[in-house]
């Protein structure tokens, strides 16, 4: 630590902690969870945004396994090049939608390499059953096409039939090469192709999507714990989303559910407390033909209304959710006007890294006047307000995806369904302690966070053995128990 705090830069240190992860992975590992709450910045979000941009600049050694259009045909062979025979998690993305930061091509390597580094520190997956995949589809981004360190394929991304067959060659070499049960993340794909391949290959493949599933996990999870600040049921309060895509509808759709199972009422009446705005302004139902299928849900009877702040004053909402991937869009006119309303306004600016984030922490504060419960994607300091401290938690999927993967892995599930995610979710709502809500948080430290995934993989596994969809006899009898002695440890064997 001594070492890498010498680094003034982040990414500096970002690239300090890929060294040492080739160099000395327990080392890397052991330093990660010993300082997860200062190394995660660096590893995950906002920094691996940096790294992802200025990837081809700052590449000393290849980390994980590329596969590009030029393999096709050949996508089990170059499976079976990856050294590591026992594969547990795989995440992959085609780079289209790297965090808030748009296309970067074969550059988003850096997101799974980060995410699975997680699943070790945070889940205990072992790191030799994570493989970090990108798929070489080209990119439309025209300035690393042009960039002399850019390091894939210089050409538009392909699309339609040629970018289906190569996926859906990718998705059957994996399975024939790791069998059934690896479980595939889908990463920060571009929304027009990751519902379609969840749809796809749900019901085939034990596939997870972490942008809508996880992202949907947490933030119910946040919900929940932010009742007991604000009270009231979640039916009772009006949800108004910035940001229609991947996580604005995933997110959605997981709270309609939740409140479809408490209050006993079809998921359609459920959907109605859920407003989103898009780039075109609220999703009415007079867009209805024009809108892609994903928010057509969400398309509910109200006249135009073509801003957030107009939005806001319409629909009255009492929790306002930022996934737009768009920077300082919650103003102070919008903040002041949800706060005008509620006594404590729940506001979550999700967008990452922290420059696309909808307002930062002080914004929040000062605009609402300290009242505001408030959480983010990327890590905000506390803020000082009115000589109170207010500390805003991280509503990120890091909570959700290595915890929910261990229970995944350790049930031998063979499926992903919804209610095992309402599982990782309760579990890690339950995970909040007084002493959190006393600061205002709605999400448990991250110091904790081995413990806290050891409890979303227990109820997660445990949900997986009621829908009968996990594979490992005998059923452990203390999951919890279970869980954490399959935790990877990052410590020297004693050979004495
Ligand atoms: N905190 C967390 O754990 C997570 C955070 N995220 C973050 O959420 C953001 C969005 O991700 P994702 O949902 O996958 O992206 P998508 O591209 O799927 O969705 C983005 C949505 O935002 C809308 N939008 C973009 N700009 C504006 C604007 N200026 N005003 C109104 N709406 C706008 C788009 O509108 P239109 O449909 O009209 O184009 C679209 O509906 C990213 O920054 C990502 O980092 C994502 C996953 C997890
Ligand atoms: C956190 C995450 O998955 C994202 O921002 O895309
Ligand atoms: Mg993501």
């Amino acid at each position: 630590m001594h070492n890498i705090r010498q680094y003034q830069l982040p990414l500096q240190r970002y690239m300090a902690m890929m060294d040492l992860q080739e160099g000395n992975e327990r080392l890397f590992y052991k330093l990660l969870i010993d300082n997860v709450e200062e190394l995660l910045p660096i590893v995950y979000t906002p920094t691996v945004g940096e790294a992802c941009q200025k990837y081809g600049s700052i590449f000393s050694r290849p980390q994980g396994l590329y596969i590009s259009l030029k393999e096709k045909g050949k996508i089990l062979e170059v499976l079976k090049n990856w050294p590591e025979r026992s594969i547990q998690v795989i995440v992959v993305t085609d780079g289209e939608r790297i965090l808030g930061l748009g296309d970067l091509g074969c550059q988003g390597m850096g997101i799974p390499v980060g995410k699975l580094s997680l699943y070790t520190a945070l889940g205990g997956v072992r790191p030799s059953a994570c493989l970090p995949i990108t798929l070489d589809v080209g990119t439309n981004n025209e300035e690393l096409l042009n960039d002399e360190f850019y390091i894939g394929l210089r050409q538009r991304r392909v699309t339609g039939q040629e970018y289906a067959d190569f996926l859906h060659e990718f998705m059957a070499a994996v399975k024939q090469n790791y069998g059934e049960k690896v479980l595939i993340q889908f990463e920060d794909f571009a929304n027009h192709n990751a519902f379609d391949l969840l749809a796809r290959y749900g019901t085939t493949h034990l596939v997870f999507n972490d942008d809508i599933q996880g992202t949907a996990s947490v933030v119910l999870a946040g919900l929940v714990a932010a009742l007991k600040l604000v009270g009231g049921t979640l039916a009772e309060h009006t949800y108004l989303f910035l940001g229609a895509g991947e996580a604005g509808t995933g997110i959605a759709e997981l709270i309609a559910l939740e409140m479809s199972r408490q209050t006993k009422t079809p998921i359609d009446e459920c959907r109605k407390k859920i407003w989103l705005v898009d780039s075109k302004g609220l999703i009415v139902s007079t867009r209805k033909e024009s809108l892609q299928h994903f928010k057509k849900p969400w398309a509910h009877e109200h006249e135009h209304v073509g801003n957030l702040l107009d939005a806001v004053n319409a629909i009255k909402p009492t929790v306002l959710i930022g996934t737009s991937g768009k920077g300082q869009t919650f103003t102070q006119e919008v903040v002041e006007a949800i706060s005008s309303f509620n006594e404590m306004p729940i506001i979550l600016a999700l967008s990452n890294p922290t420059s696309q984030a909808e307002c930062t922490a002080e914004q929040a504060y000062t605009w609402s006047k300290g009242r505001a419960v408030f959480a983010t994607g990327s890590p905000f300091d506390p803020v000082e307000y009115n000589g109170k401290t207010h500390v805003p938690g991280q509503a990120n999927n890091a909570y959700i995806f290595p915890g929910f993967g261990l229970g995944v892995v350790m049930s031998g599930a063979i499926r992903v369904h919804d209610d095992m995610l309402l599982a990782a979710s309760e579990a890690l709502a339950q995970q909040v302690t007084q002493e959190n809500f006393d600061k205002g948080l709605i999400y448990p430290p991250f110091s904790n966070i081995r413990k806290i995934s050891a409890h979303i993989a227990a109820n997660v596994a445990a949900r997986a053995y009621e829908l009968g969809l996990a594979s490992r006899r005998p059923r452990p009898k203390d999951l919890v128990k279970y869980a954490e002695s399959c935790m990877y440890s990052p410590i020297y064997r004693n050979y004495r």
